[in-house]
């Protein structure tokens, strides 16, 4: 398979103190297992710009709540790439899990209303969970993760 008929997905994650970014690794694990020519890609949403998203054909974001709103450095990467990538057409299919401590659910509604404006069309139910993520949890990202990369590798997004 060539470079260009290679599919790309981007896990984004941001995350203080370790949940979210253990889930993303493991969403990263499950990605490549499931399907090995998708080119799997992870990122600290800090260190993850517009051409990460030029990169990918699909987006896979974890991050937490803070103060009832989504967690400072993954509003930081959507600050920083909205306007770019609307001036590119970044038109991109998405997913977001979201761990929490007790609620999650502002920061759900907001990311929703801005991936309104980025055009991003959702391609599976926003997953919400609160506390310290257990085993049913990290399997919940794993099988999001993999239906993400068999969806790109089937060419169903
Ligand atoms: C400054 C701060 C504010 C927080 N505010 C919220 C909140 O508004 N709602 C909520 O459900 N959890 C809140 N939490 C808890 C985190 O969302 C939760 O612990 C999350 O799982 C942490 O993820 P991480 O380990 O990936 O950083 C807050 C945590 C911090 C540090």
């Amino acid at each position: 398979m060539s470079e260009l008929e290679q599919k790309h997905l981007l896990i984004v994650y941001h995350s203080q103190s370790g949940r979210n970014e253990r889930l993303a690794y493991a969403a990263y694990s499950a990605a490549i297992a499931a399907e090995p020519n998708v080119d799997v890609r992870l990122r600290r949403a800090a260190e993850t710009g517009t051409r990460d998203v030029v990169w990918s054909d699909g987006l896979l974001l974890f991050f937490p709540e803070n103060f009832g709103a989504i967690a400072g450095g993954m509003k930081d990467f959507l600050d920083r790439t909205f306007y770019p990538v609307l001036e590119r057409n970044l038109i991109r299919p998405y997913a977001v899990f979201i761990c929490a401590g007790n609620d999650g659910g502002n920061a759900l509604s907001q990311f929703n209303r801005i991936a309104k404006g980025y055009l991003w069309r959702s391609v599976s139910e926003p997953i919400v969970v609160t506390g310290r993520p257990d085993e049913v949890v990290f399997q919940q990202a794993r099988d999001l993760s993999t239906a993400f990369s068999t969806g790109l590798e089937m060419g169903v997004f």
